[in-house]
C-alpha cells in the first residue's frame, strides 16, 4: 500500500501543486489542511503515515505548534516545508522534533528523498517501540520489574511490574540509591547495600516495606556491566514481587508444622478416598505406620463402622463442606476408641474434589471423665451405692415399669440405730468405715435388679422390683438386719450396730414415688419406736401414729411451759443392810387427759425433738431442790441420781448447768450422781473431757443400762466413773438364766477390778436380791423395795427410819 500523506499548507495553489507532485511520486494524499487546528484534527481522524507541514500558516496555530500537538497525540512524523531558515524559525521547529526540513523551493527528488528518509526513520522507531512494548508486556506477565543502578552517577532507575513494591516512588532516583534502599527492610538493608557496592552480581531475596506497614518480599537478580564509551559501571537486573509466594511458603511451612506436631490424627485422601498422606499423631493414635495407611480407605481399616453410603454425597452437597461428629475407631491391634472426627472436602479452582482431609482426636479420656462425673452425680462417694438423684430417677423408672407389667415394687427405708452416737463418739473416720461395711454387706445380699441407695447420713433405701410375694420383702429385710447386726471391726473398736427397716409396697401402700417413700419412712420410724433392730411393713395407721407423735411433741412443749412435768423417786437400797441410801429421780408427765404419762412414752420423742434438753435441765434443778429439802429435814446423806441424756452430754453448757444447780441449792456435790447411758459415755473425744469436768465439780458418775451398748469395756478404765448400774434386763433372768448369770458375773468382776461401785436395777424378787448380794453387788433398786413415787411418800419413809429387805449370804 502506498504511504499515506497529509498536506498542511495555507496557500491553495502551493498545496495543490504539492499534492500533484506527491501523487506523481506514488503517494496517497489523505487530506489537505490549511490551518493548524484543522491539521491536528485531521491527523487524529485519518492517521496518515506522514505530515508535510508549512511552518507559517497565517492566522491561528502555526506549523510548529501544530506539529508539537501531533507528536504528542499520535507520534505521526512531521516534515516541515518552509521558505525560511533563519535561526528563530529553526529553533521553534526543533522543539517539535520534526523528521525533516525542506526549504522551498525544492526539487521533486529532494522531496522524495526527505519523505523516504522520514518514513524509514519512523519505521525504525516503530520497531523499537514494538520491541519495548513487547518487553513491557512480558515483564508485566512475569510480574517482573527492571532496574538499573548507575554507579558513576549514583542513579537508580526502575520500570515494569513494581507498582506493588515501589508504587508512588519516582521511577528515576538520581544520586540517591538510599531512596531505593529505604524501601528495604532494616534487617536486610545493610547486606543488600554491601552487595550493591561489592562489584559482584546480585541475587537476593529481601524484605521491603510494602506500604501501610505491611512487610513484602522482593527477589533481585542483577548483573554488573562495565561502562561503555567511558561511562560508569552499571548494575542491571530484574526484580520480582515475591510477597505472595513467600506468604504461601510460610503458610505451607506452618501447615507442615501443624500437620507434624498436632495431637490430632490427620489423614489426607485423594478424591477416591484412598489415603495419600498421614501424620505422626495418626500413627501414634492408631499404631499404623504411614506406609500401612497409604492407599487405603479409612472406612476399611480405621472406622469400626463405615460411614453410610449417603455420607460422602451429602458431604459434597453441604455448603460448608465439612462434617464433624463422634465415630469409633479401631487401632492396629484391634482395640477400639471413641474419636471426634472432622471430614473436610478440598476442591480445586473449578470446584473439583481433589482431597478429603480427615482429622480426629481420641476422646476416650473425655468419655471416661463424663462417665466418672455421671457416676459421681448418681453415686454416693463414700459407699459407692446410688445417691438421692439415682433414687429419684430409678424409682420413677421402676414404678413406670411396675405399672406397665402390673407388678409390685417394694421400697425399703433402712436407718441404722444409734449410728449418730458412734459417729460422734468414735469419730467420723470410724463412722465412714461402718457405713462402708454396712453398704458392702447390703450389696452382697441384693440381686442385680435391686437398687441400693445411700440417702445420706445413716439412711439407706433399697428398691426391690418384681418380688413374687410380699413375704419376699420380709425375708430380704430379715437377711439385711442379720447382716448389719454382725459385729463390725472399726480401726480401733469392734462394734455392733442394728438397723430399723420400713417397707412400703407399690401399689398396695402408695401409687407414686413420693407417697411410697413417705410410707417406707413411716414404717421405718415405726420399726424404730418398737424397739429397733426390726422391720415393719407400712400400714395406714402409721400415718396416724406419726400424727400422734407430732401431737405429743406439741403437748410436751406445752407441758414444759405449763410446768406439767413431775418427778418421782425410786429408793436406792444398800443390799447388805436394807438401808435407803439414795434416790433415783424419774420424770413423769402429768397429762390433762392421759393422766400420768411414763417417760418411755415421751422421752424418745423428747430426745428426737431436742426437748430433752429443757426437760433434763428442769429435772436436774428439781432433783437438787428435793435433795436440799430432804437434807434440810435431817437426811444429809441421801444421794440423788439424775439421768443425763445423750443430747445433754453433747451440750457444751452441761457442766455449767450442773454447777449452777449445785450452787443454787447448796447441796454437797457428792450427793449428786449423774447417770449416763453406756453408749453416751463412749464418746471418747467429748465425753472423757466432759466427764473429767463434771468430776471436777465433785459429783458422782454412774453408767446406766450397763451391758446393753456397743462399748468396748477396756475404754472404761480410762474414764472417771464411780459406779456401774447393771441393767434390769440381766437382773430379770437371775438366778436361773445362765446367760444373764454369766453376764452379771462378768460385770461384777469388771467393776471390782476397776474398783467401781455397783448398783443393780430392777430387783423384783428375793432370789435376785440374794444372788446379787452374794455376788458382792453393794446397792440395788427395784419393785421388790419400792416403785418410783412422789417425794412426799418417800419423806414419810425417811421419817419412819424405814429399812428394806436386806440380802442374805
Ligand atoms: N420392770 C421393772 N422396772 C423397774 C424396776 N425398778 C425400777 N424400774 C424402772 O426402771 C427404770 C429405771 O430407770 P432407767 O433405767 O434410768 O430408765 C429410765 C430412763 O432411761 C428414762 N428416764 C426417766 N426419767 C428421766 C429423766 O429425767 N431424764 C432422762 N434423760 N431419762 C429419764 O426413762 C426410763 C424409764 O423410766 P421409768 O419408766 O421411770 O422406769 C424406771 C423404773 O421405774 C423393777 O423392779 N422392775
Amino acid at each position: 500500500m502506498n504511504p499515506r500523506i497529509m498536506i498542511v499548507e495555507d496557500e491553495r495553489i502551493v498545496a495543490l501543486d504539492l499534492k500533484h507532485s506527491l501523487e506523481f511520486l506514488g503517494y496517497t494524499v489523505v487530506a489537505v489542511a490549511a490551518r493548524g487546528a484543522d491539521a491536528v484534527l485531521a491527523v487524529a481522524q485519518q492517521r496518515p503515515d506522514l505530515v508535510l507541514m508549512d511552518i507559517n500558516l497565517g492566522e491561528g496555530m502555526d506549523g510548529t505548534e501544530a506539529a508539537q500537538r501531533i507528536r504528542e497525540q499520535s507520534r505521526v512524523p512531521v516534515v516541515f516545508l518552509t521558505a525560511y531558515a533563519e535561526d528563530k524559525t529553526l529553533e521553534r521547529a526543533e522543539q517539535s522534533m520534526p523528521y525533516g526540513y525542506l526549504l522551498k523551493p525544492f526539487e521533486l527528488r529532494e522531496l522524495e528523498a526527505t519523505i523516504r528518509m522520514a518514513l524509514a526513520r519512523r519505521q525504525a522507531e516503530l520497531e523499537v517501540e514494538l520491541a519495548e512494548e513487547r518487553l513491557r508486556l512480558a515483564l508485566d506477565a512475569a510480574a517482573l520489574g527492571v532496574w538499573e543502578w548507575d554507579a558513576s552517577s549514583d542513579s537508580f532507575e526502575w520500570e515494569g511490574h513494581l507498582e506493588g513494591i515501589l508504587g508512588g516512588q519516582p521511577r528515576f532516583l538520581r544520586g540517591e540509591e538510599d531512596a531505593f534502599l529505604n524501601f528495604i527492610h532494616e534487617e536486610d538493608r545493610e547486606a543488600l547495600a554491601v552487595q550493591l557496592l561489592s562489584g559482584q552480581s546480585i541475587s537476593a531475596t529481601v524484605r521491603t516495606h510494602h506500604g501501610r506497614g505491611h512487610i513484602g518480599w522482593i527477589e533481585l537478580h542483577a548483573k554488573r556491566y562495565a561502562g561503555e564509551h567511558g561511562g560508569g559501571e552499571r548494575l542491571i537486573g530484574v526484580v520480582r514481587d515475591v510477597t505472595e509466594r513467600r506468604r504461601n511458603e510460610e503458610r505451607l511451612r506452618q501447615a507442615s508444622v501443624v500437620f507434624n506436631t498436632t495431637a490430632e490424627g490427620v489423614l489426607i485422601t485423594g478424591p477416591d478416598r484412598k489415603v495419600v498422606s498421614s501424620n505422626p499423631a495418626f500413627c501414634m493414635l492408631t499404631g499404623y505406620s504411614v506406609e500401612e495407611a497409604y492407599g487405603r480407605d479409612p472406612d476399611d481399616f480405621l472406622h469400626a463402622r463405615r460411614h453410610s453410603d449417603q455420607f460422602y454425597p451429602r458431604l459434597l452437597e453441604m455448603r460448608q463442606g465439612y462434617w464433624h461428629g463422634e465415630v469409633t475407631c479401631r487401632r492396629r491391634d484391634g482395640t477400639l476408641f471413641p474419636a471426634w472426627e472432622h471430614v473436610c472436602v478440598v476442591r480445586d479452582n473449578p470446584g473439583e474434589v481433589v482431597n478429603y482431609i480427615i482429622t480426629f482426636s481420641d476422646i476416650s479420656q473425655i468419655r471416661q471423665a463424663e462417665q466418672q462425673i455421671n457416676h459421681l452425680a448418681y453415686h454416693d462417694a463414700l459407699t459407692g451405692l446410688g445417691n438421692r438423684h439415682q433414687l429419684d430417677d430409678r424409682l420413677e423408672i421402676e414404678l413406670e415399669r411396675a405399672r406397665l407389667v402390673e407388678q409390685r415394687l417394694g421400697v425399703m427405708f433402712i436407718d441404722l440405730d444409734g449410728f449418730k452416737l458412734i459417729n460422734d463418739t468414735l469419730g467420723h473416720a470410724a463412722g465412714d468405715v461402718l457405713l462402708q461395711t454396712v453398704a458392702q454387706r447390703m450389696k452382697t445380699l441384693l440381686r442385680r435388679t435391686d437398687i441400693a441407695i445411700r440417702l445420706g447420713g445413716d439412711e439407706f433405701v433399697v428398691i426391690v422390683p418384681d418380688a413374687q410375694r410380699i413375704d419376699d420383702y420380709a425375708v430380704l429385710a430379715g437377711k439385711l438386719l442379720d447382716a448389719i447386726r454382725d459385729a463390725i471391726q472399726l480401726p480401733s473398736d469392734r462394734v455392733n450396730i442394728s438397723a430399723s427397716i420400713g417397707i412400703a409396697v407399690f401399689p398396695d401402700n402408695a401409687k407414686d414415688r413420693h407417697a411410697l417413700m413417705k410410707a417406707a419412712d413411716s414404717a421405718m420410724y415405726d420399726a424404730k419406736t418398737h424397739g429397733r433392730n426390726r422391720f415393719a411393713f407400712y400400714s395406714p395407721d402409721m400415718a396416724e401414729r406419726a400424727h400422734e407423735r407430732m401431737a405429743m411433741e406439741q403437748g410436751l412443749m406445752q407441758a414444759i411451759q405449763q410446768q406439767a412435768l413431775r418427778l418421782h423417786y425410786q429408793p436406792v437400797v444398800a443390799l447388805e443392810s436394807g438401808r435407803m441410801i439414795g434416790m433415783e429421780a424419774l420424770v413423769r408427765w402429768q397429762h390433762p387427759e392421759l393422766g400420768l404419762v411414763p417417760p418411755a412414752r415421751f422421752i424418745p420423742v423428747a430426745e428426737e425433738s431436742g426437748l430433752i434438753e429443757p426437760i433434763g435441765e428442769w429435772v436436774l434443778q428439781e432433783a437438787c431442790r428435793q435433795t436440799r429439802r430432804w437434807q434440810d429435814e435431817g437426811y444429809p446423806h441421801i444421794r440423788m441420781a439424775v439421768n443425763v441424756s445423750v443430747r445433754q452430754m453433747m451440750n457444751d453448757h452441761l457442766v455449767e448447768r450442773v454447777a449452777q444447780a449445785l450452787a443454787e441449792t447448796g447441796i454437797d456435790p457428792q450427793c449428786l450422781e449423774l447417770e449416763i447411758t453406756e453408749t453416751a459415755i463412749q464418746s471418747i473425744e467429748h465425753s472423757r473431757e466432759r466427764l473429767r469436768q463434771l468430776k471436777g465439780l465433785g459429783v458422782m458418775i454412774a453408767i446406766d443400762d450397763f451391758g446393753t451398748g456397743f462399748s468396748s469395756l477396756s475404754l472404761l478404765k480410762h474414764l472417771p466413773i464411780d459406779r456401774i448400774k447393771i441393767d434390769r434386763s440381766f437382773v430379770t433372768g437371775l438366778p436361773s438364766d445362765g446367760n444373764d448369770v454369766a453376764i452379771t458375773h462378768a460385770i461384777v468382776a469388771l467393776a471390782h477390778s476397776l474398783h467401781l461401785e455397783l448398783t443393780a436395777e430392777g430387783i423384783e424378787s428375793t432370789d435376785q436380791l440374794n444372788h446379787l448380794h452374794q455376788l458382792g453387788v453393794g446397792e440395788g433398786q427395784g419393785y421388790l423395795f419400792r416403785r418410783p413415787e412422789p417425794a412426799d411418800a418417800l419423806t414419810e419413809l425417811l421419817r419412819g427410819g424405814h429399812r428394806f429387805q436386806a440380802g442374805r449370804q
